[in-house]
C-alpha cells in the first residue's frame, strides 16, 4: 500500500473545476515532484492533502488515514511551507520558529533543541534574533521552510518554495530538500521550472488543467519523448525572411512547433523522418543566416509541449 493515495480527486472553485479527477500515488521516502504551469491544480492538490480545503469528490489517504476522517492525525504528520509566506515580520527568526514548533506539541528543552537545528538547518542561525522584515526574499523563504520542519514532520510538502529568490537561496533550498530526504522525510515538491524537478525528484507528475497528464521516474518521462527532437537556431535575417521562414517551416509536416524570437528558432520535430537539410533548406532559401545549430536533448519541457501543444511557460 502506497504511503499517499490520491483516489479520483475533485476539487470546484465556483464550480469550475480545479483538480479533475486526480489519482496519484507516492511512496514513502520519495522526492515526488509536481510540475505544472500556472494554474495547473497543484496548490490546490496541496491544500486537499494537507486538509486546508475541503474534497469535492474522491479521498485522500496518508499513512492509510484519510484527510476526510483524520484530518488533525493526518496534519500532525505534515509539514507545509505554503507558497505564499507563512511567517510573522514583527516576531524574530527564533520566535517565528518556536510560534511553529508550539503548535506542533513541542515544549521546554525539546523545543529550544529543535528550534536551534531548524534556523542551523536553513542557514539563519546568525540572523536567530533579528526580524524578518530586514530579511532578503530568499532568506524568508528559508524561515518559511524552518518553520515547518521543527516538528520533524514524516512528509514534508514544498509549495513552489523558490519562487522569485535569488540562486545562492534557490541552491541552499534545493540542497535542503535532498538533506531532509536523506534523513527520513517523504518529500513533495511543486514547481514550475522544470529544471527543479529533474535535479531533485525521484518521480515526478506533471499536471495540467487539473489533471495528471504524465507520471514517471525522469528517465521514464523522457523516453516518452524519445523519437522527438528539439533544435536551436541562432539567426540573423530581416524581419519578412525571419516571417517568411517561420510560415514555411510550420508547414513542414514533422515540425510540431516553431518559436521564432529575432534572433533565434527553436524547433521541435518528429524523428526519425524530420531532416535537418530541408531545415536549413528552408532557411537558407528564404536568405536567413544561421550562425550556430545545437540539438537540445529530449527534456520535461518538451514531454509538456507535446502532451498539450504548450509551452510550460508559455
Ligand atoms: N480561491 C480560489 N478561488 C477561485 N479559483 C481558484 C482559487 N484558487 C485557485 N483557483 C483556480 O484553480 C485553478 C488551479 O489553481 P492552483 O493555484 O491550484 O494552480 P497552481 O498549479 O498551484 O498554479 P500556481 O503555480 O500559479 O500556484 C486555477 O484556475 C485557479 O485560478
Amino acid at each position: 500500500m502506497s504511503y499517499i493515495q490520491i483516489k479520483d480527486v475533485v476539487k470546484r472553485y465556483h464550480g469550475k473545476v480545479s483538480v479533475d479527477h486526480l489519482n496519484l500515488s507516492i511512496d514513502q521516502g520519495e522526492i515526488f515532484g509536481l510540475l505544472g504551469p500556472n494554474g495547473a491544480g497543484k496548490s490546490t492538490t496541496i491544500k486537499l492533502m494537507t486538509g486546508l480545503l475541503p474534497l469535492d469528490g474522491g479521498d485522500i489517504t496518508i499513512h492509510n488515514q484519510s484527510v476526510k476522517h483524520s484530518s488533525f492525525q493526518v496534519k500532525k504528520r505534515i509539514g507545509l511551507v505554503p507558497q505564499d509566506l507563512a511567517i510573522y515580520e514583527s516576531l524574530s527568526a527564533k520566535e517565528n520558529v518556536e510560534f511553529f514548533g508550539r503548535l506542533y506539541g513541542l515544549r521546554g528543552q525539546e523545543l529550544q533543541s529543535r528550534v536551534k537545528w531548524a534556523l542551523e538547518f536553513v542557514g539563519l542561525s546568525d540572523k536567530a534574533k533579528d526580524q524578518p522584515k530586514s530579511f532578503s526574499g530568499g532568506m524568508k523563504r528559508r524561515l518559511n521552510i524552518a518553520c515547518s520542519i521543527t516538528h520533524k514532520p514524516e512528509l514534508i510538502i514544498m509549495d513552489e518554495p523558490t519562487v522569485g529568490i535569488d540562486p545562492q537561496s534557490r541552491n541552499h533550498i534545493l540542497e535542503s530538500v535532498k538533506e531532509l530526504n536523506r534523513m527520513g522525510s517523504t518529500i513533495i515538491y511543486t514547481s514550475h521550472y522544470m529544471e527543479e524537478v529533474s535535479a531533485i525528484c525521484t518521480r515526478v507528475g506533471i499536471m495540467d488543467q487539473g489533471r495528471l497528464i504524465a507520471c514517471g521516474t525522469h528517465g521514464e518521462l523522457r523516453e516518452q519523448v524519445s523519437h522527438e527532437e528539439r533544435i536551436l537556431l541562432q539567426v540573423s535575417g530581416t524581419s519578412t525572411q525571419l516571417i517568411q521562414a517561420e510560415q514555411e517551416l510550420k508547414h513542414y509536416a514533422l515540425i510540431k512547433k516553431v518559436i521564432m524570437t529575432d534572433s533565434s528558432i527553436e524547433i521541435f520535430m518528429r524523428t526519425p523522418g524530420g531532416d535537418l537539410q530541408d531545415i536549413l533548406f528552408i532557411l537558407s532559401k528564404n536568405q536567413v543566416a544561421v550562425h550556430s545549430l545545437t540539438r537540445v536533448e529530449p527534456d520535461l519541457e518538451f514531454l509538456f509541449l507535446t502532451l498539450t501543444g504548450r509551452k510550460l511557460r508559455d
